[in-house]
């Protein structure tokens, strides 16, 4: 187990200011997130572990050659354990609790080693991705987007730039998730659950 007290001194982590061509605006250091209030201060939590970071930088390197238009914007890197127990509580009694991961397994984003992420265009605004970041309705969820195409409740712009996104991610060892379209784990989580150390 680590801790985000120790995290500067862990050289498993790296901080996202080492990660050039990216865009941060970690939503729940700020009140603009479900919650309504900032969860990570005094700790700065723009940190990632260092395979995620190799990634990330992957998913630059990529989109500088295939749309150079676009920047990544992570919105959520390290989450430390307490603060997924405080979202995990702030949804009790809601069915909405699905789209969290249980703090007794653990958050990927725990471990230092999810990503919830957007792109912004050339002029800085986010990509139309048809919802908003931690909207937790079903049309967020990937698995669902053929039908709400066909349906219309999602454009078919806005089904490219989700697509984007996963294209940018994945070619660099991101793994999607079926309810939200910007959250990505770094590889396999049940073994960053086994051999990883958890952030508390
Ligand atoms: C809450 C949302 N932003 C998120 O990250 N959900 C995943 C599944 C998690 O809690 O790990
Ligand atoms: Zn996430």
């Amino acid at each position: 187990m680590s801790t985000i007290e120790g995290i500067a001194g862990d050289p498993a982590f790296r901080h996202l200011s080492t990660i050039g061509g990216i865009a941060v605006d970690l939503r729940y250091a700020t009140p603009d997130n479900f919650v309504g209030r900032d969860l990570y201060s005094p700790y700065d939590c723009a940190w990632l572990h260092r395979d995620a970071a190799a990634a990330l930088e992957s998913v630059v390197a990529w989109l500088k050659t295939a749309r150079p238009d676009c920047t990544a914007l992570v919105l959520d890197a390290l989450r430390p354990q307490r603060v997924q127990q405080q979202l995990w509580d702030a949804l009790a009694g809601t069915d909405l609790q699905m789209y969290l991961a249980n703090p007794q397994r653990g958050s990927i984003h725990s471990f230092g080693m999810a990503l919830d992420i957007t792109l912004l265009d050339a002029d800085g605004r986010e990509l139309d991705m048809g919802t908003g970041f931690d909207d937790m309705t079903e049309l967020s969820h990937p698995a669902l987007e053929a039908r709400f195409l066909a349906s219309g409740e999602l454009t078919a712009l806005q089904a490219a730039n989700r697509q984007l996104l996963r294209d940018a991610m994945f070619q660099a060892g991101f793994v999607g998730i079926n309810t939200e379209w910007w959250h990505f784990d770094c590889g396999d989580r049940n073994i960053v659950r086994q051999t990883f150390s958890r952030v508390l």
